[in-house]
């Protein structure tokens, strides 16, 4: 008998082996496909956990063959001392990040909300995955659920001060919670000296809505739900695959955040939504301005370059200067697009260089219901920001060139001018500011 037990048991074992080796295969590739994201001299900021972990092994491997120039920001103590081990470069977190790379515990189809923090890393996590332009998430395949809470508890980590009140607190919310202890009884407690609840959710949630309410209570430091999506999920698959979901315009753009601030502010409200075309030479902000934009007054986006038609792109690929007749069927195109939204009296907003007067009048499409929000920087402000701007290839003569073609907005081109030297929430709150006193006036 005793014989049989255990021969099930070394079976269950090994059936468990074979299990845990896949999954951690699958985290292995996921976190392969991602350090191919790294380029020369990225600031980085590196996750928490055992997917991280096989990333950390892959980003060594490049810097050491390729000699990659990096500086990385680590989530959390034990992430710091294995780069150091591996020979990757950690710093202080100072400033915006090019890409961060985590794990993470649940990732929900279709929205790419996230549970974090089941390794207890989940503050510096989320403070990173925000100062980052871009985050992109790796995880095995059962990290992937319909709806949030569906296998983890949500970690929420707490001031280590008047605890039981806290718990009591995030108890009155429907969630059952309790303070997460070690194997050895003791309690856990973060590297930022917190206390972390495990929170059993209530079945399906609205995440952002929890979000705030959890923040909302005295005590509470930080949730582990992840509502500004990213950039992009890569998930690895047990036949050896990933596949990469991707996340929504605002996370792509790294906005989510900031318009979650601007939502939370409760800016004035507008009459009517606004048509926008957001306009400006290269890196004075238009997507990051006009996608805030979209978020916080609930209107379409649409990226203006995006509208190119494949013959454009094309050339464009070869490095070929458009003229004139090659943009024609561009500026229909965001013509239509304006259109549309006119018809259909959604609003939107549109993001384009619109450099010239003749160019804005063939968009406008004779309406003169366009609102031009000319974002006005000065040129050394946005070389700079093009010098610090990853993955976008644009020589500063190119940018000279776009100031000599500039036409400023002029006589009945009911523009809103903006300097872009504050933060973009400030220009944001600027722009609606204006906007609401103009539809007040009128
Ligand atoms: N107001 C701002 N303050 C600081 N950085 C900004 C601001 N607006 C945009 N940026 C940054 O400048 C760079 C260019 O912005 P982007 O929106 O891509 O410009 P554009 O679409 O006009 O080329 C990006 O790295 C962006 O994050
Ligand atoms: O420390 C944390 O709070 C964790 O980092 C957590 O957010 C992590 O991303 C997942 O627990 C994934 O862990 P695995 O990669 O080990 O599955």
């Amino acid at each position: 008998m005793a014989g049989r037990s255990c021969r099930r048991r070394a079976l269950g074992g090994l059936i468990e082996a074979i299990r845990m080796t896949t999954q951690d295969d699958q985290k292995r590739a996921a976190a392969r496909e991602a350090a191919k994201l790294v380029e020369p001299g990225m600031r980085l900021g590196l996750g928490t956990g055992s997917t991280i972990a096989h990333f950390l092994d892959a980003l060594a491997e490049r810097v050491k063959t390729e000699n990659i120039d990096h500086a990385c920001v680590a989530t959390s103590v034990t992430t710091e001392r294995r780069a150091a081990e591996l020979g990757i470069k950690v710093t202080a977190l100072d400033g915006v990040l090019d890409l961060a790379v985590d794990g993470a515990d649940e990732v929900e189809f279709g929205s790419l909300h996230l549970i974090k923090g089941l390794g207890g890393a989940l503050l510096r996590e989320k403070q990173i995955a925000e100062s980052s332009h871009r985050f992109v998430v790796i995880a095995d395949q059962g990290k992937l659920v319909s709806r949030l809470g569906e296998r983890s508890k949500l970690p929420v980590e707490i001031v280590n001060f008047a605890v039981a009140r806290t718990l009591a607190r995030i108890g009155e919310l429907g969630l059952l919670a309790e303070p997460r202890k070690q194997a050895n009884g003791k309690a856990f407690i973060s590297d930022n000296g917190n206390v972390i609840a495990d929170c059993v959710l209530p079945g399906r949630i609205d995440a952002v809505a929890l979000d705030r309410a959890l923040k909302s209570i005295a005590g509470v430091v930080e949730t582990g739900l992840f509502t500004a999506g990213c950039d992009c999920a890569i998930i690895g698959y047990d036949d050896g695959s990933t596949r990469c979901f991707e996340g929504d315009v605002f996370a792509k753009l790294g906005v989510s955040t900031m318009i979650a601030t601007l939502r939370a502010l409760r800016l004035q409200h507008l009459a009517h939504k606004p048509l926008l075309a957001v306009m400006g030479v290269s890196a004075s902000g238009k997507s990051t301005i006009g996608a805030m934009l979209a978020g916080v007054l609930g209107v379409p986006f649409r990226d203006g370059d995006d509208l190119h038609p494949a013959s454009n792109r094309r050339k464009m690929h070869e490095g070929k200067p458009l003229d004139d007749n090659d943009r024609m069927p561009w500026l229909h195109r965001i013509a239509l697009e304006l259109r549309g939204w006119r018809d259909a009296g959604s609003g939107g907003v549109i993001v384009s260089s619109l450099l010239t007067r003749c160019y804005r009048d063939f968009v406008r499409g004779g309406s003169d219901d366009v609102t031009l929000i000319h974002l006005d920087g000065d040129r050394d402000l946005l070389a700079d920001r093009i010098a610090n701007r990853h993955g976008h290839f644009m020589p500063a003569k190119l940018l000279d060139s776009q100031f000599a073609t500039l036409e400023l907005p002029g006589e009945g081109e009911n523009a809103i001018v903006v300097k872009v030297d504050a933060s973009p929430i400030e220009i944001v709150r600027d722009i609606v500011e204006r906007l609401a006193a103009r539809d007040a006036r009128s």
